[in-house]
């Protein structure tokens, strides 16, 4: 039941997709949803959130859709070509990036587009799975900031945890039983109106620290735990148990799914 007075009407095929994806979702997670009154209730917006496991984007994307919002997501281009995957992702509109490409920039005008038409624009700023050896958010890179300070349209941080119970890191195993508690909490949009046309580094640095900060924030109340002091970031400590930099510069400019699988990380 949508909340959305003003939203775009969800388009058939999303609806399609959706009524395949969410029994698979009700059947293998119990949810912890809150926060959603901070999503706007018109308007274009962009849902930026942490990256732990590649389910997370389904169980962030049911938090959304249930909430009245059928989110467009960066998703990297390699998944359009998977079979049957390719075809739901083309066909609800999701925005393939090209990523480590000279043509990677094109998302972000995609991603304008849909914020314009007044859609909700869902990113992972980090890019890739957090390399954190405990799975705390990492340092982003700066596509969220870039995209929120030319469009202006608001940022509202959202905070997951628990996805990675269902499918581990860089896990192909799936744990569908027993069904595993999800946590996503949105909170209020990032405050960056000071930072406004600007796209400097300097400017696209804070904006993006700022919205990384208010995701952290709420996964350690989620977790009811302490980030680690020094936020872990892949130019100073490597690509971690992740695919390697020499593999993310591969001809295609996007990286293999399966690069890194195989290793188990710490399920939680
Ligand atoms: C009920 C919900 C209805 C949802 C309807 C359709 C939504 C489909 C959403 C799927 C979006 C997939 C987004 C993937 C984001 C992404 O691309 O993350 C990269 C990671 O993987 C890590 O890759 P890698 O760096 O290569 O390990």
């Amino acid at each position: 039941m949508p909340r959305f007075r003003d939203a775009p009407p969800v388009p058939f095929a999303y609806r399609v997709v959706a009524f395949f994806v969410k029994p698979f979702l009700w059947l293998t997670t119990r949810r912890d949803w809150s926060g959603v009154e901070h999503l706007p209730e018109s308007g274009g917006f962009i849902a930026a959130a942490n990256h732990m496991t590649n389910i997370d984007p389904l169980t962030t994307a049911h938090y959304l859709y249930d909430s009245g919002v059928a989110p467009k997501i960066l998703a990297k281009s390699s998944l359009f070509r998977v079979p049957v995957v390719g075809a739901a992702l083309r066909r609800t509109g999701q925005i393939p990036v090209f990523r480590h490409s000279r043509t990677a920039g094109d998302s972000l005008d995609a991603a304008r587009e849909s914020l314009a038409a007044g859609e909700c624009v869902a990113i992972f700023p980090e890019g890739t799975l957090t390399r954190d050896p405990d799975l705390w958010p990492m340092v982003a890179r700066t596509g969220v900031a870039r995209l929120a300070l030319t469009s202006r349209a608001p940022v509202v941080p959202i905070a997951q945890w628990g996805a990675q119970r269902l499918l581990g890191r860089y896990s192909k195993l799936l744990k569908p039983f027993p069904r595993k508690l999800v946590h996503v909490r949105a909170g209020e949009p990032v405050e960056l109106a000071d930072l406004y046309g600007r796209t400097d580094t300097a400017a696209l640095t804070e904006a993006t620290s700022r919205v990384m900060a208010a995701i952290t924030t709420m996964v350690a109340d989620l977790r009811g735990e302490t980030p680690p002091a020094e936020v872990y970031d892949m130019r100073k400590h490597g690509p971690g148990k992740g695919p390697g930099v020499a593999r993310m510069k591969d001809a295609r400019g996007d990286v293999d799914s399966a690069a890194g699988a195989a290793e188990p990380d710490p399920e939680r």
